[in-house]
């Protein structure tokens, strides 16, 4: 505990130990203030004991100090103790309940190369390949076909064949996932799509020669800013935070990419650009026919996979569909050699053609304006990364029960974009299907990525030959199927996970705007919404966590039973409101409202005191101010007494900075380091108005008279008790030392704490005129489960073991009284501490 004194006003303030050497200026009156240790005056340093003070896990708020005369004035050094252990607001027990939270895994670790049977991990690493393979054909076509000439389209297969190569060596050799497989992806590969259509578009017929420059580098510049851009979130520990991005928001814009998918393969079937439009002005048989071969075959594979949950169904689709496709091309257009020659197949190119375009003039044909204006494209890719990634990763680990480290992934998946982008890449991310796919295959080790690596470097090398006898609709046909699995899952699927069925409209709405107005209009709207979404839902979140009465929770401070009787009775002029979370202007105004309905409320108490306890807020806004204010006019105008409690120093000085002075006494607001202190000052005010504050000059008799059960007995009870005073800072007893004797408070205050290895002292309670203490020892015969020092020079009275058991025999009724009289005392403590649990749990 540290002290904060202004010479200049006399403010004084208990504040946290962080503050002490700084200079603070004064929240009253601006004056610079140097924080000294609890001890230090005037720059000359008292010795200070040396324990360490530590809350305790309890359901009380600890017990308190009388904070508003100063408290560290005239104290010696016995005095020292006692502040220390009992002033530090971290010493005072907690009273909120706390639910034991389980312990945060431990991240996985790096896999192994060789983890998992080597056969398991290269077989599913090879049907992980093979479907990568054909859905890399697939995106080459979505992304670069109608974009690129044909003599292009070998460098469009082979950059994405390399993207998938580069990521999936990336996922082996860095990933902690020991089954996940990453490439470039639909969802990505729309939008990057959309990206090269656009940037398509700002070229003229004369310009063709910028054109595969261009868009190659934008194309593989997105990979590198979504790379950066991932590695950057998962390093610098910002996954927690993607985890809140609404998935309304991201299904919504993924849905709507799922549709300009189908009609993006439709328009590459059709060989036309919008087919869709051309249909609706004139119905066209022909065009449908067109679309037949890849509409067909990707529903009937999309029918399927959805009946057939199994990791062999990929890969036995893609191959049905490839010798399918070839069959059928054979019997019905061009038979024998002549496929390769026909039009219904690509042409064969061999992999050093792909090199063809940078032999020219590569870096001078770069026409930079396109792709700076086609920045907002690349910003989209980045942060629709980020959420496909993190929505990926949160599926695989619900699916598989795996534990991942989101931050790392994203660590990960950014180095193999930015691997990607060094091979002339396209974004990607982490493959949902095909990681479930090897997962469901068995495989446990990163072999499996290597093996998947493995194969696309393998159709790097082959693929010219093979697409010699790949029909063209193949990949439309798979775009077909990855598109409506995209709807399917996102639009449908989504329905029953959404609790709220407005959440549902938001995902249509977005998904409508995705549609209609392309996938950039869609992610900035979800942006916005995301955004509102967001901000709505928390500013909903109560700002009041508990609101308690004074009656039930009191201070830890122990009280005569004839101060119980009276806070019983008039403590519901205390009420307390426990805030939480981050306050805004918007949570201050409701506030108000409830605090006005509470104190216009005739059925209960009026509160003339009413504490703020901020130690549960994790910040203000700064229009704060304003509402604290409105918040004092109210209290002014029904005449209560405003405390806060736990306030940030600097919030305070910036409060009084704009004018707010928080300890204001002459405006019935003040300040306290903690909760606890505030109720025992609140309750003190409560005691002082009926009179019965100070118990001091009354007689033993007169004080243990009302709560002996035979009153009349009382001064035969006294009888057999000694007189012992106790001045300030000695102790009555060690923790630990024998029980030989229980006593009775007749004047002052004692402290009882639990003193902990290390020199650490924790303050139990605090003890007042009236109370016992020492019982547990004789009742229990055991050592002393506590250490009780002298807050203040008190009188007690003492009755020793020897005493109690001569009274047991000489006077069985008076020791049956004792008993009763203990037995009390105790179930008044369960009673108060029950109270308290009712109130918290209301
Ligand atoms: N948590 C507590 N609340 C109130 N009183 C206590 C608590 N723990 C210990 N005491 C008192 O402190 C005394 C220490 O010595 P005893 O164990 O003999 O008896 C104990 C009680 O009277």
């Amino acid at each position: 505990m540290a002290l904060f004194h202004c010479d200049a006003c006399g403010l004084r303030k208990d504040v946290s130990d962080k503050y002490i050497g700084r200079s603070i200026s004064c929240p009253r009156c601006s004056n610079p203030v140097t924080v000294v240790a609890v001890g230090e005056k005037n720059g000359r340093t008292q010795p200070l004991p040396p324990p360490e003070v530590r809350p305790v896990a309890a359901l009380d708020d600890g017990k308190a100090e009388s904070p508003a005369e100063p408290r560290f004035e005239h104290r010696d050094a016995a005095d020292m103790d006692e502040i220390l252990a009992g002033d530090d607001d971290s010493a005072r027990p907690r009273r909120d309940i706390s639910i034991p939270i389980a312990a945060e895994p431990t991240a996985p670790t790096a896999p192994s190369l060789m983890q998992g049977s080597p056969g398991v991990n290269i077989l599913a690493g090879t049907l992980s390949g093979f479907q990568g393979v054909v859905v890399c054909l697939a995106l080459s076509c979505l992304i670069f076909a109608g974009r690129l000439a044909w003599s292009d389209f070998p460098y469009a297969v082979l950059v994405v064949l390399a993207t998938a190569a580069a990521m999936s060596l990336v996922a082996a050799l860095r990933s902690r996932v020991p089954y996940l497989q990453a490439g470039p992806g639909i969802a990505l590969g729309a939008v990057t799509a959309s990206m090269v259509r656009d940037m398509h578009a700002s070229f003229s017929a004369e310009q063709a020669a910028h054109v595969l420059p261009t868009l190659a580098v934008g194309v593989s510049l997105s990979a590198f800013v979504v790379g950066l851009t991932l590695w950057f979130v998962g390093g610098s520990g910002m996954g927690k935070w993607v985890r809140f991005i609404p998935h309304q928001v991201v299904g919504g814009v993924l849905a709507g990419i799922g549709v300009r998918v189908l009609l993006a393969a439709l328009e590459f079937q059709d060989a036309g650009s919008p087919c869709l439009e051309r249909l609706a002005e004139n119905f066209d048989f022909d065009v449908c026919l067109a679309w037949a071969p890849a509409v067909v075959p990707g529903v009937l594979m999309f029918i399927v996979a959805r009946r057939i949950r199994h990791h062999l169904v990929s890969p036995v689709l893609f191959l049905l569909l490839l010798v399918g496709s070839l069959l059928g091309v054979h019997l019905v257009a061009a038979p024998g050699d002549a496929i390769r020659a026909s039009e219904w197949t690509f042409a064969a190119f061999s992999a050093h053609s792909a090199f063809g375009p940078f032999s020219r003039d590569f870096l001078g044909l770069i026409n930079w304006d396109v792709i700076a204006d086609h920045a907002g494209y690349i910003l989209a890719l980045a942060g629709l990364a980020v959420a496909t990634t993190m929505l990926t990763l949160t599926d695989v680990d619900a699916e598989t029960r795996g534990r991942s480290d989101l931050d790392h992934e994203l660590s990960v998946t950014g180095q193999g974009n930015i691997l990607a982008a060094l091979v002339a890449g396209v974004p990607g991310t982490i493959s949902e299907h095909r990681t479930m796919s090897s997962w469901r295959a068995g495989a446990a080790g990163p072999l499996a990525a290597l093996t998947a690596a493995a194969v696309f470097v393998a159709a790097i090398v082959f693929i010219g030959d093979i697409l010699a006898y790949v029909p063209r609709f193949v990949p439309a046909a798979v775009l077909v199927f990855l598109g409506m699995q995209l709807v399917a899952r996102w639009l449908g699927d989504t329905y029953a996970m959404f609790t709220r069925k407005d959440d549902y409209a938001i995902l249509v709405i977005i998904f409508a705007i995705t549609v209609f107005f392309g996938v950039l209009t869609g992610l900035g709207v979800g942006a916005a919404l995301a955004m509102m979404i967001l901000i709505s839902r928390y500013g909903r979140v109560n700002v009041v966590k508990f609101a308690l009465s004074g009656a039930t929770n009191r201070s830890n401070v122990e009280r005569a039973p004839s101060q119980l009787k009276v806070l019983r009775e008039h403590g519901g002029q205390i009420y307390i409101l426990r805030l939480q979370g981050f306050i805004f202007l918007g949570s201050t105004s409701a506030l108000i409202t409830d605090l006005r309905q509470r104190i216009e409320d005739e059925s209960q108490a009026r509160p003339r005191y009413v504490i703020l306890d901020f130690r549960l807020v994790t910040g203000l806004d700064s229009a704060v101010a304003t509402g604290l204010r409105k918040l004092r006019q109210l209290a002014d105008e029904y005449g209560v007494t405003l405390i806060f409690t736990s306030i940030p120093f600097e919030v305070e000085r910036q409060l009084a900075e704009n004018g707010f002075v928080l300890d204001d006494p002459d405006n019935c607001s003040r300040t306290f380091v903690d909760a606890d202190f505030a109720l025992e000052w609140c309750e003190d005010r409560i005691l002082e108005d009926h009179g019965v504050l100070v118990l001091k000059g009354r007689t033993v008799e007169d004080i243990l008279a009302p709560m002996f059960p035979e009153p009349a007995l009382a001064p035969t009870f006294v009888g057999y008790l000694e007189r012992v005073e106790v001045k300030t800072g000695s102790h009555v007893f060690r923790q630990g030392d024998a029980s030989d004797a229980m006593y009775f408070i007749v004047s002052g205050r004692v402290n009882v704490q639990l003193e902990l290895e290390g020199n650490r002292i924790i303050r139990l309670v605090k003890m007042g005129p009236g109370t016992i203490f020492g019982e547990m020892g004789i009742y229990t015969d055991t050592p002393r489960s506590a250490s009780v020092v002298a807050a203040e020079d008190c009188v007690l009275y003492r009755l020793s073991k020897k005493k109690l058991h001569a009274i047991q025999k000489q006077d069985p009724m008076l020791v049956s009284l004792i008993h009763r009289f203990v037995v009390n005392r105790l179930a008044e403590r369960v009673a108060e501490a029950n109270a308290k649990v009712r109130d918290l749990i209301k």
